[in-house]
């Protein structure tokens, strides 16, 4: 049986004038990937902030494992881990120093040395934190934030600055954690890492939640037609959108009598549905407000 791990209902936040949230639901089940896209502005990293209980909102309904991020006591966030944007470890220490360090904070911690082989920082125990790169540094936040065993795992873009390596073992790192059962929520600008890693993903565009569903039915709710392409001897390169690509390969088959010169067919990506509706729905609440 499924529990749910995280409901919003009617979620809104302003600060000041700018309206960051304007009635967010969201159901997130328990040991599912869960990913949040939307462009800048968007209200994502709010969303995620008021999940974890460090922001306060203005109204709504928001039950997180079972209690309200507001007023959840220490237990609670004993279960949540917490991947920030900004990095979170002391300079000085050693990743090792830093890890068993963290350790300490939660009443049953994962082995801080499997922690350090999971998020491969083996090689780089003894370095103190400030001679990390960029991604090493994000990985020791990744470690940072799942050294209490959580159940819940939030990540705020946490693959941005990562070289292409680095972010396909992070994947890895996901994967298994996702394996293991932990639920992760995950914000993202790479379109790519939300349809590699996301089981249900919702795509937030000025303070709502735009659309939301596995990246399979975004695709065919929100996707273009399928293109199919192909060359015409006389006249050059050709196309044609449609929902029927079979139907328009088996018409050139015939025409063509064998092989259809340059045949390519495009599927709509899910790029092509987050274009749609970010463009569809703006940047921030506030600036739907003003182009109103
Ligand atoms: N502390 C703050 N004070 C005032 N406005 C804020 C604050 N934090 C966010 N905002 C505004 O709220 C809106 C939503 O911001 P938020 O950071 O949640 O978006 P986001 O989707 O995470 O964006 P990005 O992709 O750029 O990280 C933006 O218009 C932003 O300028």
């Amino acid at each position: 049986m499924t529990h749910q791990a995280v409901r919003v209902r009617g979620l809104r936040k302003r600060y000041g004038a700018i309206t960051a949230l304007d009635g967010v639901d969201l159901d997130i089940q328990q040991g599912e990937v869960f990913g949040i896209l939307g462009p800048n502005g968007a209200g994502k990293s709010t969303t995620v902030e008021i999940l974890q209980g460090h922001r306060d909102r203005d109204t709504g309904d928001v039950n997180v494992l079972g209690q309200d991020p507001g007023s959840a006591g220490r237990d609670w966030r004993s279960r949540i881990g917490i991947v920030w944007q900004d990095e979170s470890a002391p300079a000085e220490l050693t990743v090792e120093e830093t890890v068993h360090h963290f350790a300490r904070y939660y009443p049953r911690p994962r082995d801080p040395d499997e922690v350090i082989a999971l998020v491969g920082l083996e090689a780089k125990v003894r370095s103190r934190v400030k001679a990390l790169s960029g991604g090493q540094r994000r990985r020791l936040d990744v470690a940072l934030g799942v050294i209490g065993d959580p159940e819940l795992l939030l990540l705020d873009e946490p693959t941005t600055g990562f070289d292409p390596v680095a972010r396909r073992q992070f994947w890895e790192l996901i994967r298994k954690l996702a394996a293991e059962g932990t639920t992760i929520v995950l914000t993202t600008h790479y379109l790519e890492e939300a349809e590699e890693l996301a089981d249900r993903l919702a795509v937030i565009a000025a303070g709502r939640v735009a659309a939301e569903g596995t990246p399979a039915e975004l695709r065919d709710r929100y996707g273009s037609l399928a293109t199919v392409h192909w060359t015409d001897p006389g006249t050059g390169p050709c196309s044609e959108e449609t929902a029927t690509p079979t139907r328009t390969v088996a018409a050139l088959m015939r025409r063509f009598d064998g092989e259809i010169p340059g045949l390519r067919i495009a599927r709509p990506t899910l790029e092509d549905v987050y274009l749609r509706l970010s463009g569809q729905f703006g940047g921030t609440a506030a600036d739907e407000e003003n182009a109103r």
